[in-house]
Parts: structure tokens; sequence; C-alpha cells
């Protein structure tokens, strides 16, 4: 469903509006029952901000959030209840319990892929309701802990009603800006692209594993903090906080609001906290229209009530910042990276087997082969992608085998991929830009740095078009210029020749010779023997796995092995 924009609004707009409208609703119009609904919305909204960090911007569905919060909870209470312990004691334990178990259980179950994260995030939530349940002499069992205290700030005991529904929203406001900053950061932008394309974001020099657990750390501390708020707003503690609704309201909200947005947590903590209470008046059905109302948010808004607000009253563009070019990476003369006998098997195939390569700095290597020969798989050897059963791939003195992609991203190698993946949300220069989140200071020095990669490569004109929908050639373009933007020693292409005309060859074979002739070695695998040939001043031809020619490109074509395994007679 298109929507014509109607109206641009000067930033903050909408959220200006939300909270002019949230304090006039508490203070002039809210009954006491109506100020505790909306105090339990301030720690739905807390907990879905956390949420929003691991599975909005992360892209990881970690269903231990709920346990999280019941954790935070449980600190509180049992701190409060039995040890008689203050909130300046309880708070900060809140905090920090979850944030070590999230450290603990986060290195195991990050590893895993989404549906199994999701299912293992699952069980830990299960284990610690168990745990609950059946430690009545810590937890208090199935009946929990009554008689925990309220909050007690700098010596005021925060009274129910308008006093508590302020401190509970003053730490939403907090908490909420603190990850907005976090989120709009280059931090942010880095766990978007772990979410969006993780392969990419290690080639891009991205610590993939850290950016997951410091995001699953972060939103545990999150829930922990809204555990603890709503133990204080509910004065007892029970198994409740740790069962599976808690969890469904958190991801509910989090989808209904906007994925990723803290005003999306706020608006959808508000909304679905009050939806029961204007349905009330249904009796028995309301459940039901209830359930109606969020599959129609759901199916009319797939990107939330914040992403169909945005589309509504979108944002005026930010401008474009001057480009500049990044600090040049000193690449020395003469040969940059050495392969020397890599092999690699995947069960019985022998993808690469015994691979010896030298790039040197200044020159284009062709690397040719019939299909499943090993081009690709050498290439991720040498990116980090797959680890290698043996050999060694040498930067200077530097051994990289098997190492992570980042680790070789920063020594100065940056690849494309033969299927180009670019964030298809996000904006051709941010997409770019994530090349330099991890060497640059600023988004805004990040950005001129991508604009001018783009402008290397004639792109400049794409910075401001979204990902989405650009045409493969341009895709292929812009994948380029963030392998560029990195301004790497060693550049590794996986057929960028593919799918483009003759007259985009062309074009791309210009700028290739370019980019060598900053130093930068390059290493392009191709089947289009008219565009690498003349290109290439060094071609090595696999087969099976197996260096089947290795010399000039003129030798290429009349090599008979190479005629026989790959080119056929008449190429
Ligand atoms: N992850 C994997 N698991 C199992 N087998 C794999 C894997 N990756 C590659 N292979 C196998 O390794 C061999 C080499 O594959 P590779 O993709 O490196 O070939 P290629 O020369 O790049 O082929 P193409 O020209 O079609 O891209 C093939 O037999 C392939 O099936």
């Amino acid at each position: 469903m298109a929507f014509a924009p109607t109206l641009t609004l000067p930033r903050f707009a909408g959220e200006g509006m939300m909270v002019a409208g949230l304090a006039a609703y508490a203070l002039l119009y809210a009954s006491p029952y109506g100020l505790r609904v909306l105090t339990v919305a301030g720690v739905y909204a807390l907990a879905a901000i956390g949420f929003q960090i691991v599975f909005g911007l992360g892209g990881a569905l970690s269903l231990a959030h709920g346990a999280f919060f019941g954790i935070g909870a449980y600190v509180t209470g049992i701190l409060g209840s039995q040890w008689g312990l203050g909130f300046a004691a309880t708070f900060p334990m809140s905090l920090l319990v979850p944030l070590l178990l999230a450290l603990l259980v986060g290195l195991p179950v990050l590893r895993l892929e989404s549906h199994y994260f999701a299912l293992a995030t699952l069980g830990i939530a299960q284990v610690v309701h168990l745990l609950a349940v059946n430690s009545p002499g810590l937890t208090g069992g199935a009946n929990g802990l009554p008689g925990v205290p309220g909050i007690v700030l700098f010596g005021w005991a925060v009274p129910r009603g308008l006093p508590l529904a302020v401190v509970v929203w003053g730490f939403v406001a907090l908490g909420g800006l603190l990850a907005w900053r976090l989120a709009r950061g280059r931090w942010g932008r880095a766990l978007t692209l772990v979410r969006d394309d993780p392969l990419a974001a290690g080639t891009l020099g991205l610590d993939v594993g850290g950016l997951r657990l410091a995001a699953f750390t972060l939103s545990a501390v999150y829930a922990g903090a809204a555990g603890a708020l709503a133990v204080h707003t509910q004065r007892v503690v029970s198994p409740e906080v740790l069962e599976f609704p808690v969890m469904v309201s958190v991801l509910t909200i989090a989808v209904v609001g906007g994925r990723g947005r803290v005003a999306g947590a706020i608006l959808g903590a508000v909304l679905l906290l009050h939806l029961p209470e204007w349905f009330r008046f249904l009796e028995r059905s309301y459940l039901i229209v209830y359930g109606v109302a969020l599959l129609a948010t759901i199916v009319l808004a797939p990107h939330g009530l914040t992403g169909l607000l945005d589309r509504l009253f979108p944002a005026r563009p930010a401008p474009l910042p001057k480009p500049e070019a990044p600090p040049e990476m000193a690449i020395p003369n003469g040969p940059l990276l050495r392969v020397e006998g890599l092999t690699k098997g995947f069960g019985g195939v022998r993808a690469v087997d015994g691979v010896s390569l030298t790039l040197e700095a200044g020159t284009i290597t062709g690397l040719i082969g019939p299909n499943g020969s090993g081009k690709t798989t050498l290439v991720n050897l040498i990116s980090g992608l797959e680890t290698p059963d043996g050999g060694r791939v040498l930067m200077g003195n530097v051994d990289l085998a098997g190492k992570r992609p980042d680790r070789i991203a920063r020594a100065g190698i940056a690849r494309t991929f033969q299927a180009v993946s670019l964030p298809e949300g996000a904006s051709v220069l941010a997409a770019v830009a994530a090349a330099r989140l991890e060497r640059d200071g600023s988004i805004a020095q990040a950005e001129a740095h991508a604009l001018w990669a783009l402008e290397r490569l004639g792109a400049a004109d794409l910075a401001a078009k979204p990902c989405a929908g650009l045409p493969a050639a341009l895709r292929r373009r812009v994948e380029l210029a963030r392998a560029l933007a990195r301004q790497p020693a060693v550049l590794l292409l996986d057929e960028p020749a593919a799918g483009l005309t003759d007259g985009e060859k062309a074009e791309l074979a210009g700028h290739l010779r370019a980019i060598a002739a900053m130093g930068t070695a390059l290493l392009v695998v191709e089947h289009d023997m008219g565009f690498l040939l003349p290109l290439a001043g060094h071609v090595l031809c696999l087969d099976q796995g197996r260096p089947l020619y290795e010399g000039p490109p003129d030798g290429v074509r009349s090599d008979p092995a190479v005629v026989a395994a790959y080119l056929g007679e008449g190429a």
C-alpha cells in the first residue's frame, strides 16, 4: 500500500507531541487507577526499550528477555523484603545480576542461528521460572514474597499515584535517551548491519560476536531495571513476573510500536496497556476485540505505528555531507598477500587443495576455473568466512589464516560478494558508510568518506537513494564503493561483472584499474574472459580445488589443460 506523504515535520515533532500528551493525561485527567495503569505502561516501556536493542536493532529474538525482567524483579523482591535493603542497593543489583547472567549465557547461545537462539533463550526463561517456583526458601515459591518496600530516592519515600508514575517515567526517559543515542550513533548503525547482513558486517571490520553480546547484555540490564520497578509498583514479587505473558507483551509492544525504535517501545507500551482498559466495557468479548485490533495493526502497519507515522509525516531528509578522502593506508610496494598451501575440505569434497598465490601491490590477478572449482571458497578462506584446514595467509609476517573476518578486514583486506547483499532499509550513503564505522570517529565522518568512495566510482548521485530497488549493476557499484571506502591494501572481488552490460563492464574495468593504480592489490574472480584477460596482469586457474594454470593472461586460452577443463575448444 503506497502512502502519499502529506506533511513534513520538524525533527522530534512526533516525540514531542507524545511526551506532551502523556504529561497532560497524567497531570490533568488520569484517575488513581489510570495513573497505576500508566505506571505499569512505563515499566513495560522500559523493558521494551531494552528489547528494541537486542531484537529491533540486533535482530536476535531473545526470549530470555522476560526472564531478565523476572530476575530483576526477584533480586529487588528478595533483597528488599528478606534482607531489608533499600532502593539504592536493590536497584543496582537488579541491573547487575541480569547483566552477569546475560554475559554468562550470551557467549554460548549467541553463536546459534536465529530460531535455535530463540529456542535456547526460551529454555533459559523456563529454567529460571522453575528455579523460582521450586526454591521457596529464597523466593517464596509459588506464593512469592510480599512486603517489598517502595522506592526511596535521596531520602524521599516515593508515594503511589502521580509521584510513582513520574519516577517510573523518569527512568523511561533516561533509558530511552540513552538507547536513542546509542541507536543513532555508530554502535547502533553497526548493530543494524549485524542484524541485516552479519557476513558483510564481519568483512567490514565489525566484531559481530562482540556487538551481539553487548546488545544482549545491555537489553538484560533494561529488563532487570523494568522488573525492579514492576516490583516496587506492586510491592510483591511472584512467579508471574517470570511467566511467558510478560515476554509476549514485550514482543508485541516492540512489533506494534515499531521494531528498533525507542518511540515505538513507548507508544506500543502505552497502547497495549490501555487497550484492554478501553475495551473492558465489552466484557467477555474484549479479548477478541483486543486481538483483532492487534492483528489489524500488524497487518496494516508492518513497520509498526512509528513506521506508519514516518510514512505519513516523513522527516525532512538530512543534507548530504561534503565528500572527504579517508586517510590513506600506507600500502607498501611488492607482495602484499601471500597465500601458501591453503586447503579446505567439505566432507569428502576438497574445495581448495594446496593453493598458493601472491598478490603484489598495484596489480590485478584473475582467478578463474569451472563452476565448483573452489574460487569462492578461496576468497572465503582469505577473508575469514571459512576456516582453512591447512596453509597460511600472510600479510607481511602476520599469518591471518583462521582469524576472524573483522580481524582480517582490519589488516587491510576487503571483499565483495558473488550475490550482492545490501541493507535494504538503508540509504546508499548509509550502506557505504558502514564500511567506515569501525575506523571513523562519527557517523558524519563515515558518511563524508563514503561519499568520497561513491564519487570515485561515479555514483555520488545515488547517495540519498534507498538500497532497496536499485538495479543489479548499481548494487554492484555500491558494494564496490563500500569495499573501496575501507581503503584496502588487498581487494577481493567475486564475479564483479556478472549481470553487467558491455558498457558497464568497460566502465567497471576502468574503475578497477584506477583502484589498482592507488597501490591496492586486486584478486578478481570472473567467468567472463573478455572482461578479465585484458584487465589482469596475472591469472590463476583452479580445477577441483587445485591450481591448473598460473601465469600471464596471454597463455590462458592456449593452455591445453585450461581449454580441456574449463574454456573448451574454440574459446
Ligand atoms: N559451505 C559449503 N559446504 C559444503 N560444500 C561446499 C561449501 N562451500 C563450497 N562447497 C563446495 O566446494 C566446492 C567449491 O565451491 P566454490 O563455491 O568455492 O566454487 P566456485 O569455483 O566458486 O564455483 P562458481 O564458479 O560456481 O561460483 C564445490 O564442490 C561446492 O559444492
